[in-house]
């Protein structure tokens, strides 16, 4: 007999890939969430996958993470993971300013492989806990949030401090995208939609007869 998989047939697939210069984080950040464990010392990745299952919202979702390398000369493999990624989670440090710079390159870099205006994302400010070392204020993170249209958290791998609220967010924007494409009452949907736009024009055109608009001459 085959073995049993540990996972549910009924549970989801999403692809999570894990952004941001090199040293920032990324692979203690997914160890913490994978395995609850912290890792002390600095190996620079080349890319590595973890597959995990957890429960959002009371659904099952199996989560395919890709841990992927922060160093300059891994960036071929980008486009690939871009491509095929269904959220991204941008790790900067906030002890590094320039580590928050080279999130806005590859947040444009998604926007365009993707060619798509809503991604799921997740902003993250890691190593919260090196509060001495700070480079980046908290109000610039939560500014590039709001221009970003991302949520933005800060975030520790070391006290383990928001690790499950930053996955489990994306986890729930991927949720909420598959669910708005997949969603088999979108055509009735769109179809009442276009009902009560005839409505309110029709309605617009009488309150137009009635009262003219007011022309600055
Ligand atoms: N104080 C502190 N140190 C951290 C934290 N997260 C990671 N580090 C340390 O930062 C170093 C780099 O961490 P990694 O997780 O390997 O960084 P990375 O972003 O995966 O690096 P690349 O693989 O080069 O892209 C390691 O020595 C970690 O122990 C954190 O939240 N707080």
């Amino acid at each position: 007999m085959a073995p049993r998989s540990p996972y549910s047939s009924s549970s989801r697939e999403l692809h999570v890939v894990v952004l941001g210069a090199g040293g920032v984080g990324k692979s203690c950040l997914t160890a913490q969430f994978v395995h609850n464990e912290w890792i002390e010392s600095y190996d620079p990745t080349i890319e590595d996958s973890y597959r995990t299952q957890v429960q959002v919202d009371g659904r099952q979702v199996i989560l395919e993470i890709l841990d992927t390398a922060g160093t300059e000369q891994f960036v071929a493999m980008r486009d690939l993971y871009m491509k095929t990624g269904q959220g991204f989670l941008l790790v900067f440090s906030i002890t590094s300013a320039s580590s928050l710079n080279e999130l806005e390159g590859l947040r444009e870099e998604i926007l365009r492989i993707k060619d798509d205006d809503n991604v799921p994302m997740v902003i993250v400010g890691n190593k919260a806990d090196l509060e001495e070392g700070r480079a980046i204020p908290r109000a610039k993170g939560f500014a590039i949030s709001q221009k970003w249209g991302a949520p933005y958290y800060e975030a520790s791998a070391r006290t383990r401090t928001n690790v499950d609220e930053v996955f489990i967010d994306l986890c729930r924007q991927m949720l909420r995208k598959e669910d708005d494409t997949t969603d088999p009452d979108d055509s009735s949907r769109i179809d009442a939609l276009k009902a009560s736009n005839n409505k309110r024009r029709r309605r617009s055109k009488f309150r137009d007869s009635t009262h003219p608009r007011c022309v600055i001459l």
